[in-house]
């Protein structure tokens, strides 16, 4: 076999053409956002908070376009929309689930977060959890169901957070397509930049429907993960201390 270098040319990819936003009003929505995504350098990946890109009205425009693309889903999956009641505003409810509720988000920005300076110097372990999961896989847009623990170690420069507001980051977060381990990661480097504690520890145990509905259909397994960083990933102490206060049995 010869052994040639692969000399065929990679096309250039096209020069962006500048388009205004009279312009862009022209295009649908989504086509918009992406856009100016695209013109800031910036990364959608189904996990990705796309809020700032999103102007005022435009998201009831994209409610408009998914419920579109969604009734020809239906239409191509032969489900006659008209006469079947119970089918009849699905493309509606689908589009409002995603963009409203499962899916919100990657459209909404982060939820405002009161924080207060640590004025008694706290540098005690803090766990939070465990806080209820629930997001989908990026693979199948299947649910996860799950909780999560958080532990933190502040330090005197450390910002304190209200307690619900964990809660409300997290659900920020896991309210996108996910894959866990990424999942975690997201939360804690949210955290880690809020708080600028000395430790923090994230566990996440969740249930993965796309492995329960469908595919292997194996109910009883879920995925365990952490992140630990910090004092937790220097101090085996404190990494069995936290560790050893979670419950035994988390899931299900
Ligand atoms: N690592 C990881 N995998 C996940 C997560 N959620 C779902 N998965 C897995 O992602 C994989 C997708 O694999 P593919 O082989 O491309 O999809 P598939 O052919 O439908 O696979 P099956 O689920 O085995 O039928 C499956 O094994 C899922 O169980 C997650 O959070 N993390």
């Amino acid at each position: 076999m010869s052994s040639k270098p692969n000399l065929k040319k990679v096309p250039e990819p096209p020069p962006r053409i500048f388009r205004s936003e009279e312009e862009l009003a022209a295009l649908p929505v989504s086509e918009r956002v992406r856009y100016r995504l695209v013109s800031a350098g910036r990364r959608f990946h189904a996990n990705d908070n796309i809020a700032d890109f999103v102007h005022d009205g435009e998201l009831d425009e994209l409610k408009a376009e998914v419920q579109q693309k969604m009734q020809a889903l239906l239409e191509s999956l032969v489900i006659d929309t008209e006469s079947d009641h119970n089918t009849n505003e699905t493309a509606k409810r689908v589009a409002k689930m995603y963009v409203e509720e499962v899916f919100r988000g990657r459209f909404h920005p982060v939820p405002s977060v009161t924080e207060f300076p640590n004025a008694e110097r706290l540098n005690e372990l803090m766990i939070v959890g465990p806080i209820t999961v629930r997001s989908a896989c990026s693979h199948h847009l299947c649910p996860i169901f799950g909780k999560v623990w958080i532990g933190l170690l502040p330090n005197e420069h450390s910002n304190l957070i209200g307690l619900s507001k964990y809660a409300r980051i997290c659900d920020w977060i896991m309210s996108r397509p996910q894959i866990q381990e990424e999942a975690v990661t997201m939360l804690a480097n949210e955290l880690q930049e809020r708080v600028q504690p000395d430790g923090l520890a994230i566990v996440m145990e969740a249930d993965h429907f796309c492995m329960h509905w469908r595919g292997v259909k194996d109910t009883d397994s879920a995925m365990v993960n952490s992140v630990m960083r910090g004092a937790f990933l220097k101090d085996a102490n404190l990494r069995r201390e936290f560790l050893a206060l979670l419950p035994r049995k988390t899931a299900g």
